[in-house]
This record gives structure tokens, C-alpha cells and sequence, in this order.
């Protein structure tokens, strides 16, 4: 996948438009992580340092189609500002006469972030009359939302169409950690997926079963595969119209040579609550009236000796209920293996990385994506229109 980039262009005195993804959670109209916005500042900082005037847009929520002040871009405006240190004027909405003529009247160096561009339902749905009407803003287009990358719609897809369209910095960075990881990964690669369903995670693992070593299935996704191999689960999480996929794609890791890491332990509860007595439960199998809740001790050291043989790692979904403070050590404990390790890490989906975050890791580890969706249907081997959008 070879992309066009900001480096192959010349911005001096170009008006550049620029998707990112500014999704980011907010609590009393104060941006509470403020990652989406400093993952995107390279890219807005170089446009700006080769002469270009840039205008921002990107999506915040799901208001579906109507303005809504609720979802209005302001709060991140003003964290946009503090952040690139100088000052970015929010549109007076996302198209129209009033957004041209403030478009118009930007000089060099100016930032200009357009209102969110869900408040008309033309962006979803990717109509080419509101795409143009976007790509009248700019000379040319710079995508760097690798968040929404999965995502077809109007400014993400569409503009590419009608504007020469580039890659930013950002979208870069994510492919070059990802792609090798489908294509051609350092080996042993191991594979550390988790969270709550099979059916959510079942294309990722048949995608990485091609080019992983090994394979370690936690979260409550694993009680499905234990079930399937004869184990007694409990009243663990279970997906019985997914058991017939888990028995084949465990045959067809056993017969690719991919060693699959189960739980042989456990932590298990006999509710489902925060402030359930933890019960220790020292083999696969759980008894009927337990909940598996996180992996074991022996589970966390056969997953901390695959990750100190590998040479990549990638990790997805959470190893145990881990906003349980008694049970989040498995996922702590393998937060800190790949923390530690040299080999290449990558970690991705919104669970996992809020773990990376809670135990302060990320800048210990090669790659934390930020993409939730967009990751895993990377890691899936989907192609992503927004990416697809900016290939030579
Ligand atoms: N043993 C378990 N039983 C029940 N739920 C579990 C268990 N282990 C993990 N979970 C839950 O799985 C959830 C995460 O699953 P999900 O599939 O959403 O993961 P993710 O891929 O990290 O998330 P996202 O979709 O945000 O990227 C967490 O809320 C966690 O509490
Ligand atoms: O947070 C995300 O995953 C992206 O911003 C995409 O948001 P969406 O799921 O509402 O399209």
C-alpha cells in the first residue's frame, strides 16, 4: 500500500483541507483526552510551517444529520487553540456562503475549523454535491483521520475525488506499524486478543492466523473456545451460535502450526459486580456457579513468556473485566509485558488502549493506534475507503 503524502507537495500559499478525526470524549464541555487532538498536530504544524492556510474539519458524535449545538465543534475548537498554540476560528457552520467567505478570507498560516460535518446527513451518506462543496474549500485535501478511515462518507472519501489528495502524517504512521503486521511481520509474532465477543473479534483472528506464531484468546471471548474444547465454563460469558466458528478456527490454527494460548486459570466471581469476592479457580475449568472474570496467574505468565520471545506483538480487547479493579490484573499484567518488551508493539481498539492509558504505558509502546473501529478492520484485512482514497 504506497500512499501519497503531504511531503510530495507544495503547500507555500495553498489552502489545505484537512480531515482529521476529532471524535474525542468530552464531560461539561471539557475535553477529557485530548489524544485524537495531538496525534493530528505534526501534520496541521508542517502545513502551516511550508505557507499554507489550513481548514480543519472533522465529525463529533453521531447527531445524525441535523445541527444540534450539543455536538457542536466549540469545546474542541478551544482545546485545538491551546494546544497548536495559536488561534483557530470555528466556522459558522460546516458549507455555505458565510463558511466561503471565511474561507476566503484567510492568509497564511490561519487555521479555520469548520462546524461537524454529521450536522448534514449528505456527509454519511457521501453525496458527491456535498463533497464538492467541501472541496471548494481548499486547493487540496490532506487526510490524516485514521479513526474514520473505515468510514466512506463525504469528507473522508468523497473530496478525495476532486481534489489532489494526500496522506498525512498520522494516517502514515498507523499503516506503517499495521501493514507489516498483515504483510510481512518480524517473527515470532504474537497475536493478544481479547474483549467481550467472538462474533466482534472473529475476523481478526482469522486475519492474523496468517502470518501469527501464536495466538492468546482472553477477555470473555475465550470462555467460548474453553466450552468448545470440552472445558466447563460456569456461568461464564458464552456464544453458542458462535461455537461451530471457534472449533474451526481453532483446526485451522492447528493446522497452519499457530499455537493458540487459552486461559488454564482463572479469576472468578459469583456475580457479576464490582465488589464480588474474587475466587482463584487453578485449572481451565470453572465451576458451574462462577463467573470467569479474568485470567489466571499461570495464564499471565504463559502470555508474558510468548511476549518476551517476539519479535511484534499487536494487541486488541481487554484480558479480563478489567474496570473491575479485582480484575484487572490480567490486563495490567500484559499491558506492562508489551510495555516492556523490544519487540515492535502495537495496540489498538478503544478498550486495550483506555488500559494503555489508565496505567499510563503508551509511551512505552511502539504504536497505540487511534483508530477503535478503523483498527480492527485493518487488522481485519479490510480495505479502508479513507485510506483506499489516498493510494498512488
Ligand atoms: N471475562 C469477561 N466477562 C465479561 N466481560 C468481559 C470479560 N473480559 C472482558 N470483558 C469486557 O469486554 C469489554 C471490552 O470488549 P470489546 O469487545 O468492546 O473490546 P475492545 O475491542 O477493546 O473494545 P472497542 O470495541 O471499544 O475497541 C470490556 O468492557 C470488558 O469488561
Ligand atoms: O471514534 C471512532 O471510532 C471514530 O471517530 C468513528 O466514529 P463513528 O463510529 O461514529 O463513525
Amino acid at each position: 500500500m504506497i500512499l501519497n503524502t503531504i511531503r510530495e507537495c507544495d503547500f507555500s500559499n495553498k489552502k489545505a483541507l484537512v480531515r482529521v478525526d476529532f471524535n474525542v470524549p468530552l464531560k461539561d464541555g471539557v475535553v477529557t483526552d485530548d489524544t485524537r487532538i495531538q496525534a493530528a498536530l505534526p501534520t496541521i504544524n508542517y502545513l502551516l510551517e511550508k505557507g499554507a492556510s489550513v481548514v480543519v474539519m472533522s465529525h463529533f458524535g453521531r447527531p445524525k444529520g441535523k445541527k444540534n449545538p450539543e455536538f457542536s465543534m466549540a469545546p474542541i475548537a478551544k482545546r485545538f487553540s491551546e494546544l497548536l498554540g495559536k488561534p483557530v476560528v470555528l466556522a459558522k457552520d460546516v458549507i455555505g456562503s458565510e463558511v466561503a467567505a471565511q474561507v476566503a478570507a484567510l492568509n497564511k498560516g490561519d487555521v479555520l475549523l469548520l462546524e461537524n460535518v454529521r450536522f448534514y446527513a449528505e456527509e454519511e451518506a457521501n453525496d458527491p454535491e456535498f463533497a464538492k462543496s467541501l472541496a471548494a474549500f481548499g486547493d487540496v485535501y490532506v487526510n490524516d483521520a485514521f479513526g474514520t478511515a473505515h468510514r466512506a462518507h463525504a469528507s473522508t472519501e468523497g473530496v478525495a475525488h476532486y481534489l489532489p489528495s494526500y496522506a498525512g502524517f498520522l494516517i502514515e504512521k498507523e499503516v506503517k506499524f499495521m501493514a507489516p503486521l498483515l504483510e510481512n511481520p518480524d517473527k515470532p509474532f504474537v497475536a493478544i486478543i481479547g474483549g467481550s465477543k467472538v462474533s466482534s473479534k472473529i475476523s481478526v483472528l482469522e486475519s492474523l492466523v496468517r502470518t501469527c506464531n501464536t495466538i492468546v484468546i482472553g477477555g470473555g471471548m475465550a470462555y467460548t473456545f474453553l466450552a468448545v474444547q470440552g472445558h466447563s465454563i460456569g456461568k461464564s460469558l458464552v456464544e453458542e451460535d458462535y461455537k461451530e466458528t471457534a472449533a474451526s478456527f481453532l483446526a485451522k490454527a492447528k493446522e497452519k502450526g499457530v499455537q493458540v494460548i487459552l486461559p488454564v486459570d482463572h479469576l472468578c466471581g459469583e456475580e457479576f459486580k464490582e465488589d464480588t469476592a474474587v475466587i482463584k479457580v487453578d485449572s481451565a475449568d470453572i465451576p458451574q456457579n462462577l463467573i470467569g472474570m479474568d485470567i489466571g496467574p499461570k495464564t499471565v505468565e504463559l502470555i508474558v513468556a510468548a511476549v518476551t520471545k517476539a519479535k511484534s506483538v499487536v494487541w486488541n480487547g481487554p484480558m479480563g473485566v478489567f474496570e473491575f479493579n479485582s480484575f484487572a490484573n490480567g490486563t495490567l499484567t500484559v499491558a506492562k509485558a508489551l510495555a516492556q518488551s523490544s519487540a515492535t508493539t502495537v495496540v489498538g481498539g478503544g478498550d486495550s488502549v483506555a488500559a494503555i492509558n489508565k496505567f499510563d504505558l503508551a509511551d512505552k509502546i511502539s504504536h497505540v493506534s487511534t483508530g477503535g473501529g478503523a483498527s480492527l478492520e485493518f487488522l481485519e484485512g479490510q480495505v479502508l475507503p479513507g485510506i483506499k482514497a489516498l493510494e498512488k
